[in-house]
């Protein structure tokens, strides 16, 4: 019989997603946490997702950065592209809706094959990175107004509790990998993570029989160790199942989605993996969906971290497949 912190969120066409109790991990006795922190890696390394309740982030805090992004979303076109994402390299601002298709290609033609195919993602999004890097400013409403000001103070907030609880879910990894639970401190001590706002628009049914491979955000891993997703209730949110079949990963109020990403797929020798995810209609019917925001939070170790396989992901019969990397 399974532990009461551990049940299912997902379980479809042989996509198993557990629902953990976090706090059994926190705070649970000895074996509690082994327990726990055990079935947590279990779900990263088979679906490459887990959902989490009772993480420690007081709903209000949730509840209050979901706020801030919708106020942000609704301020004038002209003042969002005042903020407006520049490089890769600086990975924070405002991209308006069609500019970003999300995808794994790399070939610019192959993505625009890709656009043509599955209409541009629907949505908008802003990114926020660490504050202080004097290269890499974030980008903020606070020029414009009172209200930029809280946007600014409650993000900032946010991106410091959701490093904390990255550096958490790595020490439950760190435990259901048996190696010291404090391994990975000093590899996410420095918040190089990235918090984006998401929004999907209001969109009409009608554009998806128009167009049957039409989605709101397209097929991709995510690029760093883990990713913390918050959800609003309207559902879209797909896992591609081990038979390869895209399944939803519905909504469940208080929770967050975590999935393991490349980086930390490499760093464990590929024994978590980094699943393919999209966004697409909501399952429910309506001739016109409302619109949908999420919060991802991606983690990343700490830039200037040498990162090669993690102690006890390699042995003789199964040698480290990847050299150590940089960023
Ligand atoms: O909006 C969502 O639920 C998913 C977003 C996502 O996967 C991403 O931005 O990487
Ligand atoms: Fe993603």
């Amino acid at each position: 019989m399974k532990p009461a912190a551990i049940s299912s969120a997902v379980s479809s066409d042989s996509l198993e997603i557990p629902l953990i109790d976090f706090s059994a991990f926190v705070s649970g006795d000895a074996t509690t946490r082994r327990t726990t922190a055990r079935a947590l890696l279990e779900g990263f390394q088979t679906a490459g997702f887990i959902y989490l309740r009772n993480h420690g982030i007081p709903r209000a805090d949730v509840q209050a950065t979901f706020a801030e992004s919708a106020k942000f979303f609704k301020r004038p076109q002209t003042q969002k592209e005042l903020m407006c994402w520049t490089t890769p390299e600086a990975n924070r601002g405002y991209s308006q809706p069609g500019r970003e298709k999300t995808t794994d290609l790399t070939d610019a033609a192959d993505i625009e094959a890709k656009r043509a195919e599955e209409g541009a993602d629907l949505k908008e999004s802003m990114e926020i990175g660490r504050e202080g890097e004097p290269d890499h400013p974030n980008q903020w409403p606070d020029q414009f107004d009172e209200d930029g000001k809280v946007f600014k103070k409650q993000m900032l907030a946010f991106h410091d509790t959701c490093k904390e609880l990255h550096v958490k879910v790595m020490s439950a990894i760190a435990v259901g990998l048996g190696i010291d639970e404090h391994y990975f401190d000093s590899f996410c001590d420095g918040g190089d993570n990235t918090l984006r706002l998401l929004h999907y628009p209001e969109v009409r049914h009608e554009v998806f029989v128009k167009n049957e491979n039409q989605v709101r955000a397209g097929a991709h891993t995510d690029y760093g160790s883990i990713t913390l997703l918050f959800q609003d209730m309207a559902g879209g949110l797909q896992v591609l199942s081990p038979n390869k079949n895209f399944i939803d990963a519905t909504p469940i109020e208080i929770t967050i989605v975590v999935n393991a990403a490349d980086l930390l797929a490499r760093w464990s020798n590929d024994r978590l993996k980094s699943t393919k995810h999209r966004v697409v209609e909501p399952p429910t019917k309506a001739d016109v969906h409302p619109a949908r925001y999420s919060i991802a939070y991606f983690c990343n170790p700490n830039f200037d971290r040498f990162i090669e396989a993690i102690p006890g992901t390699y042995s003789v019969e199964s040698p480290k497949k990847y050299e150590g990397i940089n960023r």
